[in-house]
């Protein structure tokens, strides 16, 4: 069966793949036309490009449909419960940088740490008779993280984009979305809560660990491993 590879299918992420697979010797390009979604490789046998939103290529390793996939590891942390057991990071690719945060309004001048946070939640409640929202994407990260603080009293609001305008659009009290630059927060007038990130991510070539493979995936992820100068690539993956 040949490798399938999961690649970012538009923006930023996929050229930043396709440019850190050339500098490996590898060339992925995209072929057809314009909005055509097919791909090719070269310079190593056996692999095939599939062209995916960053967002699915979770699930696509999960389900072993995939072989490998470029994604961020937030995107694999939040969407694989299980992630450990199912994906092995193979190689971060020094792009995609980006934190996950909590954010609140700058106007909150009493709202520096989560501490703060947990402090003004009890008091919202008792004062609108319902719990603070934060808005995000990430429910499972944030969720876990504000567990791990012990902060309780709150609810997530589901957002997809565009989270940091539902502060002024009044859907929510406070924001958890990834950050680079910061100036999306900045031009919303949203600051970061003190102390760690929920998480700190980065575009990553992950291996998924229920593929199937089978000889001809094996000898092409040998031949991938060699290209990239890493001979343990192929360690704990294989079943
Ligand atoms: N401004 C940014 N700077 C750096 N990395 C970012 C930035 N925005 C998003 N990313 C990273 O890029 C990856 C893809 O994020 P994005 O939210 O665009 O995915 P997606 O919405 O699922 O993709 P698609 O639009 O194809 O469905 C994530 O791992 C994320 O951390
Ligand atoms: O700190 P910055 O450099 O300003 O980057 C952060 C922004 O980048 C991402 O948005 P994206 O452009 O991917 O759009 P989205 O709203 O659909 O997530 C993220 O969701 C933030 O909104």
């Amino acid at each position: 069966m040949t490798l399938k590879l999961g690649v970012p299918s538009k923006g930023r992420l996929m050229d930043k793949t396709f440019d850190w697979f050339g500098r490996h010797g590898i060339t992925l390009q995209r072929t057809g036309s314009e909005r055509e979604y097919a791909g090719s490789v070269d310079g190593v046998d056996g692999v095939a490009l599939v062209l995916l939103s960053a967002g699915e290529i979770p699930r696509e390793l999960a389900a072993g449909r995939i072989h490998l996939g470029v994604t961020g590891t937030d995107l694999v942390q939040e969407k694989l419960p299980d992630w450990m057991r199912q994906v092995r990071s193979i190689a971060p690719l020094g792009f995609g940088h980006a934190d996950l945060i909590l954010a609140v309004p700058k106007c909150w001048i009493d709202v520096e740490t989560l501490d703060d946070l947990d402090a003004v939640a009890a008091q919202f409640r008792a004062n609108h008779g319902f719990r603070l929202r934060i808005a995000t994407k990430y429910h499972r990260l944030v969720h876990s993280h504000l567990s791990a603080h012990g902060v309780a009293d709150y609810q997530l609001v589901d957002s997809q984009g565009a989270t940091e305008g539902t502060v002024a659009n009044l859907t929510a009290e406070a924001i958890a979305d990834i950050t680079s630059t910061g100036e999306t927060l900045r031009a919303n007038h949203l600051k970061i809560l003190k102390g760690e990130p929920v998480l700190k991510s980065q575009a990553t070539l992950f291996a998924s660990r229920m593929a199937d493979w089978d000889p001809t995936a094996r000898a092409a992820m040998r031949a991938l491993g060699a290209a990239m100068g890493r001979d343990d690539a192929t360690d704990g993956v294989f079943q």
